[in-house]
């Protein structure tokens, strides 16, 4: 984290317009601050982190992708987002952002202060968090930081994501200052929710699906109260979220619904492909699960109707919680998975990283599970940086 004191800012004029009553937080990336118009209209000012700003590309993207949430649809069409009003520099070359003012808390801030959260609170605001995901996946834009600290919270009852794109601002630039990225592109520090392909540097491999399994880890947080690879260090945070499968939400969770555990487990399977194929489809599960029922897609793939990550063209018809499996309605089904392989039980939510081919990656790099147990990154034609980190984490495989 920086230590650039954004509180000198406070009581002074910020770009000859607005007066800073008070720092709102300090992220990766820059601080924020509110400020105050002359005509009384508040702002809330993103300040890009001085080291950060001396770096021409990263300002240049920064005033750039600061809009990309406002992409999604008119001034109303998304309300799920943040609302970036404006960019400029300051006399002294230091680029801003300015946004709405939120009112409210963000959920790690809320996280902080409950530990865990119900589950119905959970799958409401995963439901409100999807509807964005979908609408912004369909238009091309990928949140890929999507953690508790980027969700907030409001006073209005909605749910709105941060930083919408913000991260694309240092992929795949080198010379960044060291506290702020890897030479792979990933701001340090946020490994606790990041998916695997992210984790080794697999930039291009980042899509929609990147974001369900952000969205997945918070989840999987909030309901208990565990982080997905547990307690360690940052360092190996950064191979765990690379090299191992989410445990079974229900293993450390153990009063947890089923229906519910279906569901976060979908969204964290290592390999992407075999998660949800897109938000919709992951929330059409979020809405069934808050309506009383089973979640049609994660009950299809546990029942091997539906191969894991498969994209099904019609929402699968309600399943009720109580009714038999035998008798519950078929989901339609784009085409049948050769063979079940995967308990019956919505008690035991599969995890098994088998029931597709390595799918591999436009870099060339794709995942095997090994006799052990541990996963093997393969990488052929990815970069020298990729080829150093899985050196690295087949090193400590084999140590382990
Ligand atoms: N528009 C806003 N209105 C009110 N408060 C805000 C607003 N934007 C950010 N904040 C506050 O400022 C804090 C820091 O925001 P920022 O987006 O820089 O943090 P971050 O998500 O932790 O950082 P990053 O994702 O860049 O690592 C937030 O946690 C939030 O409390």
């Amino acid at each position: 984290m920086y230590d650039d004191d954004a509180e000198h800012w406070v009581g002074k004029t910020f770009a000859g317009t607005w007066w800073i009553e008070r720092v709102l937080g300090t992220g990766g990336m820059g601080s924020v601050l509110l400020g105050r118009a002359a005509d009384g209209s508040q702002v809330a000012l993103k300040v890009l982190h001085p080291e950060l700003n001396a770096i021409t590309e990263v300002r240049k993207r920064f005033l750039r992708e600061g809009f990309i949430g406002n992409t999604l649809g008119g001034a109303d069409a998304v309300p799920g987002v943040v609302r970036v009003l404006g960019s400029g520099e300051t006399q002294e070359g230091l680029a801003y952002l300015t946004m709405e003012v939120l009112q409210g808390e963000t959920l790690f801030d809320r996280m902080a202060r409950t530990g865990t959260m119900p589950a119905g609170e959970v799958l409401a605001l995963a439901d409100q968090v999807l509807e964005t995901l979908a609408i912004a996946h369909a238009r091309g834009v990928v949140h890929r930081d999507l953690k508790p600290e980027n969700i907030h919270l409001g006073n209005d009852g909605r749910v709105r994501m941060l930083d919408f794109g913000i991260a694309r601002v240092v992929d795949g630039l080198t010379g960044l200052p060291e506290k702020t990225a890897t030479k792979t592109g990933m701001i340090m520090g946020t490994a606790t929710y990041m998916a695997p392909e992210q984790a080794t540097g697999l930039i291009h491999d980042i899509d929609g699906r990147t974001d369900l399994f952000g969205l997945g880890a918070t989840m999987f947080r909030l309901l208990s109260g565990r982080q997905v690879h547990g307690e360690v260090t940052e360092a190996m945070e950064v191979i765990a979220a690379a090299t191992e499968a989410a445990p079974p939400l229900a293993s450390v969770a153990p009063g947890i619904s089923p229906a519910v555990a279906a569901v976060v487990d979908r969204s964290l399977a290592f390999i992407k492909f075999h998660r949800y194929p897109n938000a919709e489809t992951m929330r059409a599960d979020v809405r069934a699960v808050r309506a009383g029922a089973l979640p049609p897609y994660a009950q299809a793939v546990i029942e091997g109707r539906i191969r894991a990550g498969q994209p099904i063209s019609q929402p699968a018809p309600p399943l009720h919680a109580g009714g038999s499996p035998s008798a519950r309605p078929q989901p339609t089904v784009v085409e049948p998975a050769a063979a079940p392989r995967h308990s019956h039980s919505m008690s035991r939510p599969e995890r098994t990283l088998d029931d597709n081919p390595s799918a591999p990656s436009r870099s060339g790099a794709s995942l095997s599970q090994l006799s052990t147990g541990k996963l093997l990154l393969l990488v052929g034609g990815a970069s020298l940086v990729t080829g150093v980190i899985v050196a690295v984490i087949v090193v400590l495989l084999v140590m382990r």
